[in-house]
């Protein structure tokens, strides 16, 4: 049971650190985070409600976890072939595919939960 909780919380540590080198060397993780932090403070902003705010989280999240593991492969691709091969390149272009996914569906989100106040306030 001790080993099970600490080998627990060594991994949330690894995490941290993980999210840490993200947010530290990843530019499109930073674009990411920087757009994250925008449409916080529009949330405050407009004073959205309780329901738009999970929306914009669940959206957030989802668009920053797409991109932190579109980086992971990305690494992966890199080390275990640095040449230039036609999979590898399918192989990025689909993981960069799996973030365009999430990116539009976050744009939805966020156009349905600001249109109204944007433009039904004017
Ligand atoms: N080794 C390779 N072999 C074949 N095609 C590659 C290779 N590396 C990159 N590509 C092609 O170039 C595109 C961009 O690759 P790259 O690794 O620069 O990703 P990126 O999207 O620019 O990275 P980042 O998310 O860090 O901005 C890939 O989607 C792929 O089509």
């Amino acid at each position: 049971m001790y080993d099970f909780i600490t080998g627990r919380i060594r991994g949330g540590g690894y995490a941290i650190k993980g999210a840490w080198l993200l947010i530290k060397h990843e530019p499109s993780i930073q674009v990411q985070l920087v757009l994250a932090i925008l449409v916080t403070i529009a949330g405050f902003y407009f004073d959205i409600t309780a329901t738009e705010w999970m929306f914009q989280l669940l959206a957030i999240g989802l668009v920053m976890c797409s991109e932190g593991l579109n980086t992971a492969v990305e690494n992966i691709a890199d080390f275990v072939h640095p040449d230039f091969h036609v999979k590898i390149g399918v192989i990025k272009d689909v993981a960069a595919g799996a973030v365009f996914f999430a990116a539009v569906i976050a744009v939805i989100i966020g156009a349905i939960i600001y249109f109204p106040y944007i433009f039904y306030t004017l």
